[in-house]
């Protein structure tokens, strides 16, 4: 018989997980604390928006196969299979991982588990945590239930959550037997038909693999992001020398976009708990690199800062400043961390008038920054704007016609913080087009529109 599945937090990750385990065709039961998300949840709607989930959950909600509860009892007796897929943010005085959800989950799920199951890690965590996970659970289960600890991290991309976890690149299972490894084989069974590349390996190796492609995925987005500041020094054009390293097959064609940087509820927080957790292993000179990283990634929101002041006369009092994007990217409503913000928040902070768009997120930036005004269109944001920022690259403002701009703008000046709209489209339209990592490009025409 096919394994019950249960998955514990349904955040971003938890409940793309429950409903891609229910489109496998498992029957899965959702563990949340959060009574708000699980009334959602449990209506067949989404808490957030992430393409093509809402459209599953609402599915599988109405067969019967996905299920929500906030009982930790009841998932301890019905569960097979039971993933661990609770936040593990930032502490707030420390770089390191806050453990505390995932401790908490545990200490409610073992004292229920009454037979034989595999309780999964998928939460982003430092090296060790399984070992002392499984210690924690088998202390606190009943004596001879048979319960095992695994680590099966997770790739997926916010934005292509579903696809990333229906077709991943790779599954990675972190296993203690070769019945954990059976287990995970059972669960995944279709993908591994398909072809899936999967590398079986110990609990260490499985938690250390996850910290080290974010890590390098953020180191990427920094070297790029460090050249362009060199590019801007010495008159050269950041975007040109990506597009060339991009056809060096070992380099490779993806992150490589310069721009105000990386943000989000992964790669800031997961640089720096893994420089901590190597700090405490005595290997922290080995990764200072991390280090550099962040401060790199910090800088390119200041530099876009930089840029709007800039465009701005040297100052922001009584200017006025449109943001496009307030999410951390592109096709998700989530904004942990999100440059855009930031970049938003400092030059309120320096005396700006701030009006902020964004086609997903508005809800949460006006949640969160209760002071900024949340403008309901991209043009609507730059009514009145001495300077327009476009900070979160949505496919509507590449598309949108910089002449509708120009017609509301009190100035025609354009930073693009994501170094994807095409500036000759903008020049032509009468903008100036500023960039990070590019050369200062003037108006072309500026009398031709909107004189
Ligand atoms: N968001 C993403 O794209 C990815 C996230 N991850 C990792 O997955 C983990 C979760 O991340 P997100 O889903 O983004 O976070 P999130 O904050 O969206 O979701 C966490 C969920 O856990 C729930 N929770 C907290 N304590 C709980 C408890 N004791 N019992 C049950 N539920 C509890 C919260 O209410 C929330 O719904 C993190 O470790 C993250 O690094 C890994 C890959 C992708
Ligand atoms: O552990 C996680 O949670 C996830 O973190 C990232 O996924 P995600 O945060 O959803 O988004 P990315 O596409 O990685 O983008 C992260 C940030 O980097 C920025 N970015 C990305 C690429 C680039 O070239 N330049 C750049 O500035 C994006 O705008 C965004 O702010 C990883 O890509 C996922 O593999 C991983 O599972």
């Amino acid at each position: 018989m096919s394994p019950y599945i249960t998955v514990i937090g349904t955040g971003y990750l938890g409940a793309t997980h429950a409903a891609c385990m229910a489109e496998l065709g498992f029957r899965v039961l959702g563990v949340d604390v959060d009574q708000q998300k699980l009334a959602k949840l449990a209506a067949g709607e989404l808490p957030f928006y992430e393409p093509e989930l809402a459209e599953l959950v609402a599915r599988h909600v109405a067969s019967g196969r996905l299920s929500f509860t906030d009982s930790y009892e009841h998932a301890a007796e019905v569960g097979d299979v039971h993933f661990l897929c609770v936040g593990t943010p930032q502490q707030p005085n420390t770089d390191g991982a806050d453990l505390s959800y995932l401790n908490a989950a545990a200490d409610r799920l073992a004292p229920g588990l009454q037979r034989p199951c595999l309780v999964v890690g998928k939460s982003t965590v430092p090296v060790g945590t399984a070992d002392a996970l499984t210690r924690r659970i088998q202390a606190a289960a009943p004596a001879g239930t048979g319960v095992e600890v695994a680590w099966n991290p997770e790739f997926l991309r916010e934005g292509y959550a579903v696809a990333d976890t229906l077709a991943p690149d790779r599954l990675v299972f972190g296993v203690q037997s070769p019945g954990g490894e059976r287990a995970l084989r059972d669960v995944y069974a279709s993908l591994l038909a398909e072809g899936t590349p999967v590398v079986t390996t110990d609990v260490r190796t499985a938690e250390l693999i996850k910290a080290s492609a974010n890590s390098f995925l953020a180191t990427k987005i920094s070297f790029i992001n460090a050249i362009a500041e060199l590019c801007e020094a010495a008159g050269a054009d950041v975007v040109k020398l990506a597009e060339a390293l991009r056809y060096d097959p070992r380099i490779g064609d993806r992150f490589l976009s310069p721009g105000v940087g990386f943000g989000g509820g992964c790669l800031p927080k997961d640089i720096r708990a893994l420089l901590a957790r190597a700090n405490e292993l005595g290997v922290g000179s080995a990764l200072r690199f991390l280090d550099d990283a962040d401060r790199t990634n910090l800088r390119a929101r200041r530099r876009v800062v930089d840029l709007a002041r800039q465009e701005c006369g040297g100052s922001f009092a009584g200017r006025r400043v449109g943001v496009l994007g307030a999410a951390f990217k592109p096709n998700s409503d989530d904004i942990r961390d999100s440059p855009a913000l930031a970049v938003a928040a400092a030059i309120q902070a320096a005396g700006a008038e701030i009006a902020v768009y964004d086609p997903q997120a508005n809800d949460n930036a006006r949640k969160h920054f209760p002071t900024m005004d949340i403008a309901l269109s991209a043009v609507d944001a730059a009514r009145g704007a001495h300077v327009l920022l476009h900070l979160t690259e949505w496919p509507e403002f590449a598309g949108a016609d910089p002449a509708e701009f120009a017609a509301v703008a009190a100035e025609r000046r354009i930073v693009d913080g994501r170094n994807t709209l095409d500036p000759a489209r903008w020049q032509a339209a009468g903008w100036r087009f500023r960039a990070p990592g590019r050369p200062q490009l003037d108006a072309l025409n500026p009398e031709e529109v909107n004189p």
